[in-house]
């Protein structure tokens, strides 16, 4: 008998060897996908009718800081250096652990709720959020945020701590949870502090998590000091290859986006944050159309200010044929694609696809809803008119975190007055 059946529904697999089945079985046994298709097993611990629903993979967020929910909305409207420097990192500074651990149960719920079944996190005592990740059943690839600044024994005892962390929590919530390093960013780290750090994740086989480029300061910075732009000088201390997660690349040249292609580099594209801190468009069009793997991320909840990859993906879509002139740029298959196929890429975690020996991880989405009626294409629905609120269950590992949108892994209400509570009394230490 398998775990769970789900039945009657529109399976869109993006599985590029397999069509979408109109009405369909997804079988999971295991916490793997065992069968998909029109006549399978019947039998199960858990039979779901999604009639009037979509089947789909689960989306993967390939970056944010999940603990700065508890930033959400308290600094708007600013450009980044002036957002991070003067209310950001000052804030950040009267962070508790046990800060981080609210924030990020809070992000968890959200990202439950919302249709996110992984993703990628930068940030400090890391330990808390794996602990979330662990309670909530989500999957994440975590990394503590190194942020040198020239200062080397800041740089030392950030390493220490990210080579702790990594090595503390490989593998960890049953295989759920992977541990990168997380360099924060070029014109955060010095090239030495890099390539030490790119060493140190060679030998623990962990993959990197950085920002790159995200703004013109950064570029103009970077040329200043070394003569060259982050892509380049990254490039020439040899910190590329398909273990590196680069997140924004706003300012590449065409040169750029070849150095990405050719080492194999996978793009967080955040066009929310970009948008909201007047960072600037990345080239997305370009870097689809050369073959670069550009995935999907939300940036943290201080400059989006939601995890919500539904209206990530509709953002992307739109922003990219507005900045191209061209309505064909992103149609929606291509926008779900990095939302998902993409992003299991980016993380390495067999997953984002709907076929036979994957893991499972998957939603259902409710398509029975006044904003999704008539539909005469699911694709052009998930990405043009649906939103996170319109998933109803969601599964992670061939285990259900939420169904008919009920949260099964976590006590909603505690989740949110703990964390309304934690974020006001850390805003009134920022303040005092
Ligand atoms: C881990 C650190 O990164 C900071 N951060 C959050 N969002 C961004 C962004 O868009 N660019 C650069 N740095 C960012 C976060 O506040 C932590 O200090
Ligand atoms: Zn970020």
């Amino acid at each position: 008998m398998a775990d769970i059946i789900i039945k009657n529904a529109y399976v869109l697999t993006m599985d590029p060897d397999a069509g979408d089945i109109k009405k369909g079985t997804v079988v999971i046994e295991d916490g793997k996908i065992t069968e998909i298709g029109v006549k399978t097993k019947e039998s199960a611990d858990t039979v779901i009718d999604a009639k009037g629903s979509v089947v789909m993979p689960g989306l993967v967020n390939t970056h944010t800081h999940a603990a700065m929910t508890l930033f959400r909305g308290y600094a708007d409207d600013l450009q980044l250096a002036e957002w991070l420097e003067k209310h950001i990192w000052p804030a950040e500074a009267q962070l508790t652990a046990e800060d981080v651990y609210r924030g990020s149960l809070l992000a968890c719920l959200e990202m439950i709720r919302s249709g996110t079944t992984s993703f990628a996190d930068m940030y400090f005592f890391m330990d808390e959020t794996a602990k979330a990740v662990e309670a909530s059943g989500l999957r994440a690839s975590l990394s503590h945020g190194l942020i040198e600044l020239w200062n080397e024994e800041k740089g030392e005892n950030d390493l220490k701590e990210g080579k702790r962390f990594v090595r503390a929590w490989q593998g960890a919530a049953k295989g759920r949870i992977k541990t990168m390093y997380g360099p924060h960013a070029p014109n955060t780290c010095s090239d030495e502090f890099l390539a030490k750090v790119k060493e140190a994740a060679r030998q623990d086989g962990a993959g990197l998590h950085i920002h790159v480029l995200e703004t013109e300061a950064e570029l103009l910075a970077m040329k200043e000091r070394y003569g060259k732009c982050s892509v380049h000088m990254l490039d020439d201390i040899g910190f590329f290859g398909p273990d590196v997660l680069a997140a924004h690349c706003v300012w590449l040249s065409d040169g750029d986006i070849e150095v990405l292609r050719e080492k194999g580099v996978n793009v967080s594209h955040n066009p929310i944050s970009n948008m909201k801190l007047a960072s600037g468009t990345a080239p997305v069009y370009k870097m689809l159309e050369r073959g670069v793997n550009v995935s999907l991320g939300t940036d943290g909840c201080a400059s989006n200010n939601n995890l919500d990859l539904f209206e990530e993906m509709k953002t992307a879509a739109l922003l990219h044929k507005l900045s191209t002139c061209n309505p064909t740029a992103l149609p929606a298959r291509q926008v779900l694609q990095m939302a998902t196929v993409n992003g299991a890429k980016a993380l390495g975690t067999e997953t984002g696809m709907l076929k036979t020996g994957m893991k499972a991880d998957m939603i259902i989405v409710d398509m029975k809803k006044p904003h999704l009626t008539p539909c005469f294409d699911v694709p052009s629905h998930l990405v043009y008119s649906a939103g996170g609120s319109d998933v109803r269950t969601t599964i992670v590992d061939g285990k259900i975190l939420m169904q008919d949108y009920r949260v099964m892994v976590l006590d909603e209400q505690k989740v949110i007055e703990e964390a309304q509570k934690a974020a006001e009394e850390l805003v009134a230490r920022v303040n005092s």
